[in-house]
Formats: structure tokens, sequence, C-alpha cells
């Protein structure tokens, strides 16, 4: 088992494109929530043995998706004993705007990691924000408290953004290296 599982779920493949490219920088086990939101008992082992849990979900219709928020609610179970307690935990979102409310995703995943009692990770990442950025630098979305990606609402989960990727990437880096040192 890793020390470090990405959990998270994706209706049409781009939020899980996001999600290998956390997972290869973590070098995290993947863990997908199903379409009708559910995970294997496997996987709620490997959740509570994991050091650090970054989650991911679309967001839709500013917030979390319906199978994202039926994991969560399940952890109910796990939050009665503060099983979590003291995990370090991150998480990252697409959306097909640019802005596209993806702050609340982000801030639901923290809420959820607070009730757990664990410990947020932001993306530690500078913002792409200057006159000559585009969106082929990393965090051009200016993401500290998640990874953030943009995927046009007609385009393919096979075109999604490599700087975006790469911004995923990081964060799943960032969250390793403080799993080695917590
Ligand atoms: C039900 C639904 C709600 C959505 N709500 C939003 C939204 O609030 N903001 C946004 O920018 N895009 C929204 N979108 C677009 C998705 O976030 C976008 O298509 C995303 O790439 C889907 O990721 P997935 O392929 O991992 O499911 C929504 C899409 C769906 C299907």
């Amino acid at each position: 088992m890793s020390a470090v599982v990405v959990i998270y779920h994706s209706g049409y493949g781009h939020t899980k494109k996001q999600a290998e490219a956390v997972a290869e920088g973590a070098k995290a086990d993947l863990v997908a929530i199903s379409e009708s939101g559910e995970i294997t008992e496997a996987d709620w082992d490997k959740l509570d043995a994991a050091k650090a849990i970054i989650m991911g979900s679309p967001t839709y219709m500013g917030s979390v998706s319906w199978q994202f928020k039926k994991f969560a609610d399940a952890s109910s179970k796990a939050w009665f004993t503060q099983k979590w307690k003291d995990k370090i935990f991150a998480g990252f979102t697409n959306s097909a705007s640019l802005n596209g409310d993806k702050a609340s995703t982000i801030s639901y995943f923290m809420t959820l990691s607070m009730q757990h009692s664990g410990i947020w990770i932001g993306t530690g990442l500078m913002p792409a924000s200057m006159k000559a950025s585009t969106r082929s630098d990393v965090n051009s979305l200016g993401g500290f408290s998640g990874a953030l990606m943009s995927s046009p609402a007609d385009s393919s989960a096979d075109e999604v953004n490599p700087a975006d990727l790469e911004t995923a990437r990081l964060l799943g880096v960032r969250v390793a290296d403080f799993a080695v040192k917590v």
C-alpha cells in the first residue's frame, strides 16, 4: 500500500486525467469512486492506512459531484472514531469555465478534511498571473488551496491542458514530500 492515496470521481474522464497526474507526482494509489458513488472495502482499507489522502472531483453546479458527496457521507464512519485524525489532506478539481466556482469545491474538500481532524496542504505554487502569462504556464488558474484544471465544455478528456496536469503532478509531489516529513 502507498503512503498516499488519491480518491476521486470523474463523470466524463477529464478529472480522471488530473487524478492520474496527481498520483504520478505522489507515487500514490489511485481509488476511483464508481458511477454509483461506491468504493470497495479494500479501498476503505487503503484510505485508513494512508498517511495522506488527496481528494478530487469535477466541479458540478459549484460543488463536488453527488458521487463524491456520497463517498464523503460514507466517510462519517471513519469520522465517528476519528480514524483519519492527523492525516495529511489536499485536493484538486476540474471544470469547464476558467473560474466556474472551482473554489467552492476545494473549500468543501477542506471542510471535509477539517471534520476528519486532518492537516491541509495547498499547492505551494506561485500563480502565473503576469501579462505574459498563458494557459501553458503551471498554475495559470492561480490555485493556492488546491490544484485547478479547466477543460472547455466541448473538449474531450484527451485534450486536457498539459500545464494543468503539471500543476496537478506538482501537488502530488508536494503532498508526498510532506507525508515523508510528518
Ligand atoms: C452536472 C454538471 C454540472 C456542471 N457544473 C459546472 C460548474 O459549476 N462550473 C463549471 O465550470 N463547469 C461545470 N460543469 C462542467 C464540468 O465541470 C466539466 O465538463 C468537467 O470537465 C467534467 O469533468 P469530468 O469529465 O471529470 O466529469 C458541469 C458539468 C456537469 C455535467
